[in-house]
């Protein structure tokens, strides 16, 4: 059932707030049992019959559409005051609905980092490895050339109506001189890029399906099961602002404040639990607004303070990214795709036509997860705060095209794009409430860029692996070229000065609710390993503001598995 407007009289066991990549898997695993009842409260539209979260290649007409929040961080001093978008999902399915496809989890330190600091061995990759199954269609794209050692089908899920993870396989140009390329400068071949050990050059995978988008909502929430459970019930269009103690105990959290789509502001409650899972932006801000969060913050903004909780709005952590772009002398990249109407309408009349060709996919074949040398000079003056020794610090994601989003693309001439991204970030930023509109404002995005030496020191290391990585003799053919000026790399001043003007900031946010020790000291983290929020009852938290430290890959695979794992815990008591 999906609608708008809720009859007041209605009442439901569980109130998912935020029907995004966790929220929608979250409630359609609740709803498989008949006798519960299920209300999602999504503040954007449906994404039902909308081309441009469908036709993968088209992806990011989204940003600045209706289906992002539109968000920017502030000004970012290291990135010369320049304040990036931060674009969020706002339609059902959330971020899984605009997002890049890129199907990754974490690495399997990752998840066993996580359990050692939770004290909860459930989170081990071992363990967590059967929740990310459960959540995975892997398939292979027909008709296309195999190479060897670019899958491992025991790491694989095979459920027809789960989220498709299609391997890319085709032969595109650029797999030829990307993995020579790699092999010459010593990058090692992974055979799975999600076999929980990733760095080294892998085959890329999406989330896609039959040549679409497969998203949280396509799979969990769409048309047939909305239509086939009395059950569940979506409300979209509907803003959360606040959840309210419940009457009888000002600790339980299971009133949910919203505005619906005629603009009135009105409560549900849940007999049973809210789960709040509006993302790494928004849940903060929603339990902030409800009293929720440090004292001093929510006192600044008038808020009356239920619950000191330092952490909240505390530690966010990203992935960010920069774009280094090198000419080349091929003619088959995506770049006429992009700048030729006839060219793009040839590729669109073959998607419609039967859904395949090159919008079925982005412009990447290839992803290189790396680490810095382990006699760098850098781990004389700092920790290394990646997971272990099998843990990415960098990745590298060259793509078919232009891509800068720093600089517009020349109306003539071929690229390819090297995507250099910082995964073991160590810097940790802010999100807080709007002082001049603390109820309906948007959240206030700090997440503190390029603050630490650490991250500046693994972008120049990638960088410079990257151009290694086209120097290479495999790349000689296609007269790879750069379009920046190659004396910055051996000046690590002028370098950074680079990285400050070509940053564009991170969409792989998490920690800003953090999972936590059972008995960790109050405040110091929200959430226990049951995903239950500390001090308070009838609350728990599931998205990625929970993870307590940076993922070491693309996050919306990791949101799954935590999305699943949550289920499991509610389904069964716990
Ligand atoms: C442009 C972009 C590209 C990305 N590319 C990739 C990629 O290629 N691969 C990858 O793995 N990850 C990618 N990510 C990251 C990944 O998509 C996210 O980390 C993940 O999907 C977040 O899941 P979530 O459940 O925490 O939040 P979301 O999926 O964002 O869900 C939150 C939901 O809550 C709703 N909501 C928020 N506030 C309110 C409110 N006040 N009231 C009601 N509803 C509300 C939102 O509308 C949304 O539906 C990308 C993200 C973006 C935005």
């Amino acid at each position: 059932v999906i609608g708008t407007v809720l009859p007041r009289a209605e009442t439901f066991d569980y109130i998912v707030v935020g029907g995004g990549s966790a929220g929608s898997i979250i409630a359609s695993r609740l709803s498989e049992n008949s006798h519960v009842s299920v209300l999602v409260i999504e503040g954007g539209p449906s994404h039902e019959n909308e081309v441009d979260l469908t036709i993968p290649y088209i992806y990011p007409r989204t940003f600045h559409s209706r289906f992002d929040w539109n968000f920017t961080t502030v000004p970012q001093p290291n990135l010369n005051n320049r304040a990036p978008i931060y674009p969020r999902g706002h339609v059902l399915g959330g971020s899984s609905s605009i997002n890049g496809m890129t199907l990754n989890r974490a690495p399997a330190s990752d998840w066993d980092k996580i359990a050692s600091h939770t004290g909860d061995r459930s989170f081990r990759w071992e363990n967590i490895l059967k929740y990310i199954k459960k959540n995975e269609g892997f398939n292979r794209p027909p008709n296309t050339r195999e190479y060897a050692n670019s899958y491992d089908t025991s790491v694989h899920g095979f459920n027809a109506n789960k989220i498709g993870n299609t391997l890319v396989t085709d032969g595109n140009w650029i797999s030829e001189p990307s993995l020579g390329a790699a092999s010459e400068v010593g990058i090692s071949h992974v055979g799975d890029v999600n076999g929980g050990y990733p760095v080294g050059i892998s085959w890329q995978q999406f989330s896609t399906k039959g040549g679409a988008r497969s998203s949280a909502a396509t799979e969990y929430l769409n048309a047939r099961i909305l239509k086939s459970r009395p059950n569940l019930k979506v409300l979209l269009n509907s803003f959360v602002t606040r959840l309210l103690p419940t009457a009888g105990s000002n600790l339980r959290f299971t009133t949910v404040e919203y505005r619906d789509a005629s603009g009135a502001t009105v409560t549900a409650t849940a007999r049973r639990e809210v789960i709040l899972s509006a993302g790494v932006m928004a849940t903060p801000i929603i339990l902030m607004r409800s009293g929720l969060g440090p004292r001093a913050h929510l006192q600044a903004n008038n808020i009356t303070t239920v619950l000191d909780i330092p952490a909240i709005g505390q530690n966010l952590q990203d992935r960010i990214g920069a774009a280094a772009v090198w000419m080349v002398n091929a003619t088959d990249t995506d770049d006429d795709i992009d700048r030729d109407t006839a060219v793009f309408n040839k590729w669109m009349d073959q998607w419609n036509h039967n859904r395949t060709g090159r919008l079925t996919q982005m412009s990447y074949r290839q992803m290189i997860f790396g680490r810095v040398p382990n006699n760098a000079s850098i781990f004389s003056t700092m920790q290394d705060p990646s997971s272990g020794p099998t843990c990415p610090h960098y990745e590298l994601y060259p793509a078919n095209k232009w891509t800068s989003p720093t600089s517009p693309r020349p109306p003539t001439g071929h690229f390819v794009t090297m995507n250099i991204f910082v995964s073991a970030s160590n810097v940790r930023g802010t999100v807080t409430l709007d002082p001049t509109n603390p109820l309906t404002g948007n959240p206030v995005i700090d997440p503190k860029y390029l603050s630490s030496e650490w991250d500046r020191y693994v972008m120049r290391d990638a960088i410079r692996t990257s151009a290694r990585y086209f120097n290479a003799p495999s790349w000689k053919k296609w007269n790879a070229t750069p379009v920046f000026d190659t004396s910055i790399l051996n000046d690590d001043d002028a370098l950074d000065a680079w990285v400050s003007s070509a940053v564009f900031g991170g969409v792989h946010g998490v920690g800003t609710a953090r999972m936590g020790p059972t008995n960790s000291p109050p405040g110091q983290d929200v959430v226990a390993p049951n995903f239950k929020v500390k001090g308070v009852s009838g609350l728990r938290i599931a998205d990625t503001s929970i993870f307590p430290f940076v993922i070491n890959g693309h996050t919306m695979g990791a949101t799954y598995a935590i999305a699943e794992k949550v289920s499991d815990l509610i389904k069964s008591g716990n």
